[in-house]
């Protein structure tokens, strides 16, 4: 596969309102996320790392853009239109974006940018739904409303910068979902939204969930973006990241799912762009989070054992 694949690092922390995450795009770099992309027959150019607004103090309530509760929604705002241009402008040069997190709000600008001039669907790989909004989230984190925001749910509605243009409800599916909040599964009831929860993978095996979230995510769209946050995996295997949830997948249960996407990529060029978000280098054990986001990057992108 003659692919060039655009690395963008987006060092956020604004939206986990946590420290380390902003750090998980050096991590994912050091533990030689070029080489295996190299390995797995793309070529990689990085174009490094955008940089973060400084906020004013770190106060995460200061003069709040919208109603509801989303800390620091201006940073996260500055970030993602940046990251959307970057990666609108990536696919328009005929290359693959990937965007390195942060945490899982830099999500809204991948997406708004993979959705701007192409129907969009989206795997999201993820213990959590993301789906909150200002006004639902129990937290106030950003990283928490990606999936809302990209939808124009709640108060995000009311802003033009976090909709993605041509991204329906009904081409996204969640795989490997545990962790949804009271406010969410109500959202989540009235929504159009595929959900594969891990027991979905415990019965079925994540191969064939992956090929139905595929079914899912390619009908009637141009292409798909694939969304991993790290604390999908079971947090004895991916320990570094800040809101890690018992019982997610294993370590082959994830290279199995992103080779399970790459087979159909290869048959059919369905893959647009990849965000891979959350690796917190600070709560990791020796970078094993961060190896594993690049690794799993690789098999995406077709990287086989033999
Ligand atoms: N991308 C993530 N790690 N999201 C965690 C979200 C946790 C919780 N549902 C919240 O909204 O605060
Ligand atoms: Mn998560
Ligand atoms: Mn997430």
């Amino acid at each position: 596969m003659d692919r060039t694949v655009r690395i963008i690092g987006a060092p956020m922390d604004y939206g986990a309102n946590r420290r380390g995450v902003d750090m998980g795009p050096s991590a994912i770099r050091y533990a030689d996320l070029a080489d295996r992309l190299g390995e797995a027959g793309v070529e990689p150019i990085d174009d490094g790392d955008l940089s973060m607004p400084r906020a004013e103090e770190r106060d995460p309530d200061a003069d709040q853009p919208t109603r509801g509760n989303a800390k620091f929604l201006r940073e996260v705002e500055d970030v993602c239109r940046r990251v959307s241009d970057r990666v609108a402008a990536t696919l328009a040069d005929g290359e693959f974006p990937l965007v390195l997190g942060g945490d899982h709000s830099v999500a809204i600008g991948s997406l708004a940018g993979s959705a701007r001039e192409a129907d969009l669907g989206a795997i999201w790989f993820d213990a959590h739904a993301d789906l909150n909004t200002p006004e639902t989230s129990p937290s106030g984190n950003v990283h928490g409303m990606p999936l809302a925001a990209a939808l124009g749910y709640g108060a995000f509605g009311e802003t033009e910068w976090a909709p993605a243009p041509r991204l329906r409800a009904s081409s996204i599916a969640y795989v490997g979902l545990r962790s949804i909040d009271e406010r969410e599964r109500e959202l989540l009831r009235e929504s159009e939204l595929t959900v594969f929860t891990m027991s979905d993978i415990d019965q079925r095996g994540v191969s064939s969930v992956v090929e139905d979230a595929l079914s899912v995510a390619t009908d009637g769209t141009d292409g798909v973006h694939v969304s991993l946050d790290l604390d999908w995996l079971d947090p004895k295997t991916a320990p570094g990241v800040g809101t890690p949830v018992r019982g997610g997948v294993t370590y082959r249960e994830a290279h199995a799912a992103l080779e399970a996407l790459s087979r159909r990529d290869r048959a059919d060029n369905i893959l647009r762009s990849i965000d891979v978000v959350e690796v917190n280098p600070i709560l990791d054990e020796g970078n094993e989070t961060a190896t594993l986001a690049a690794e799993l990057t690789a098999s995406a992108f077709g990287k086989r054992i033999f």
